[in-house]
């Protein structure tokens, strides 16, 4: 509902800012101080603060610090317009070398404090709270080290309890990839029935008294829906209802592009490129960029997460660490059984391109998504100064970085094709 006080264009905003949405934006500032002083005037609580990194600030700190943004060892990616400033190759013992011609921000190694607290806390709630995985399993759970990617991808996250958030969510997106759709078990075959089902415990089924406990253990059958059980729980504690909603969103878009992923497969299908970019843009990790804000202990307000700038943003960033992962994997999937879709390969066969050729013009695809982002990103946070859009904007920006670092360094997982 539209703040009653408020009708369109007027806007209380920098002229700037009327090009996006100013009656949307001042309707959200209105919400906010509504909000506020339903609260007393009080701020809102502070998270609870274990292990806080150096960038840890209490929510308190002031507007000033927020526009400011994060500041420390890891952050300097977060600044669109400082984006073009060259940055060192980190010095750390990290594996893995770049892409050459790969258009991407360097960022230090993430804190190794943060990394073992979470890969800990991770693996507690793999085998005692959801049990994840066999015991031969064990290895590919270590070697996927996702206590480092998720505290690459989210530095400015006040305390560990907001890392798992996104740890635990990130584990099980790929427990139901890798069991539902690919490798551990996973087939095309029936995926459409097992994925829909999975997507209950994201989104619960109100039914009648009679079928709801059958849903209700449901949930505890397989190890994807224990796990997406579990961490979407935790999420919704910390999250908004609008916040939970649209991760709900974002699953249900990558569920989609699993589906047409696994129809190809079953057909033998190569799409045409666009096609293929169009199926990737929904197998996608954008649920992960997307719950920056949680994850940082604010909140993107939903009515500036839907302006289409913002959506544009929030594609084109997340379409661009998806054609990473394309690339990084393009040799392990090289080796799997059957044909594995990437863009290197639709390029090939489409374009009739030789193997090399083909990649190197999946790395142009993939710098063009970038740069496509960091303009649009950076016009929009230059349109509309609102301290969260500020913010999510910079947080979008390093998991960007965070997710090319933990491409590049995951050597267990993935190697470079040899055509330099
Ligand atoms: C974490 C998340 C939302 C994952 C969604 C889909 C997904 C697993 C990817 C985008 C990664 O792509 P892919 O399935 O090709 O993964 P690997 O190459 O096997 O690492
Ligand atoms: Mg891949």
């Amino acid at each position: 509902m539209p703040h009653p006080e408020l009708s369109p264009p007027q806007s209380s905003l920098p002229a700037a800012a009327s090009h996006f949405g100013a009656y949307v934006l001042a309707n959200a500032a209105a919400r906010a101080s509504d909000l506020r002083a339903a609260a007393g005037g009080r701020p809102p609580p502070a998270p609870s603060a274990d292990v806080p990194g150096p960038e840890a600030r209490p929510p308190t700190a002031g507007l000033e610090r927020i526009l400011r943004g994060p500041s420390g060892l890891g952050t300097s990616g977060l600044y669109l317009a400082r984006r073009e400033e060259p940055e060192p190759e980190p010095e750390a013992e990290a594996e893995g070398i770049p892409i050459p011609g790969l258009y991407h921000h360097p960022v230090p190694e993430p804190d190794p404090l943060r990394v073992e607290e979470v890969s800990r806390r991770i693996k507690a709630w793999a085998l005692d709270e959801v049990d994840l995985y066999p015991d031969d399993w064990e290895d590919q759970f270590d070697g996927f080290s996702v206590g480092r990617y998720m505290v690459a991808c989210h530095p400015d996250a006040p305390t560990v309890d907001h890392l798992m958030l996104a740890t635990r969510l990130m584990v099980a997106e790929n427990a139901v990839d890798d069991c539902y759709c690919e490798d551990h078990g996973g087939s095309p075959v029936g995926l459409g029935g097992r994925l829909l089902l999975a997507h209950t415990a994201l989104d619960a089924l109100h039914t009648t008294e009679e079928y709801q406990p059958l849903w209700a253990l449901s949930l505890q059958s397989d190890a994807p829906r224990r796990a997406y059980r579990s961490a979407m729980e935790y999420f919704t504690r910390e999250a908004s209802p609008s916040q939970a909603d649209r991760l709900r969103h974002d699953m249900a878009r990558l569920h989609m592009g699993y589906l047409a992923e696994g129809a190809w497969a079953q057909l033998d299908h190569v799409p045409e490129v666009w096609e293929y970019l169009a199926m990737r843009q929904f197998n996608n990790f954008r649920p992960c960029p997307t719950i920056t804000d949680t994850v940082g202990g604010y909140e993107l307000p939903a009515d500036l997460h839907a302006q289409p700038a913002m959506q544009r943003v929030i594609a084109l960033a997340s379409n661009a660490t998806t054609i990473v992962n394309d690339l990084y994997s393009y040799t392990k999937e090289l080796a799997g059984p059957g044909r594995h879709l990437n863009l290197p390969v639709v390029l090939a066969e489409r374009e009739d391109l030789s193997e090399r050729d083909a990649y190197l013009k999946a790395v142009e695809v993939h710098n063009d998504l970038m740069h496509g982002f960091e303009a649009e990103a950076a016009a929009l946070a230059a349109a509309c100064p609102v301290p969260s859009v500020q913010r999510f904007l910079r947080g979008v920006a390093v998991w960007v970085d965070g997710n090319h670092h933990w491409h590049r360094t995951n050597t267990y997982r993935y190697s470079l094709p040899d055509f330099w």
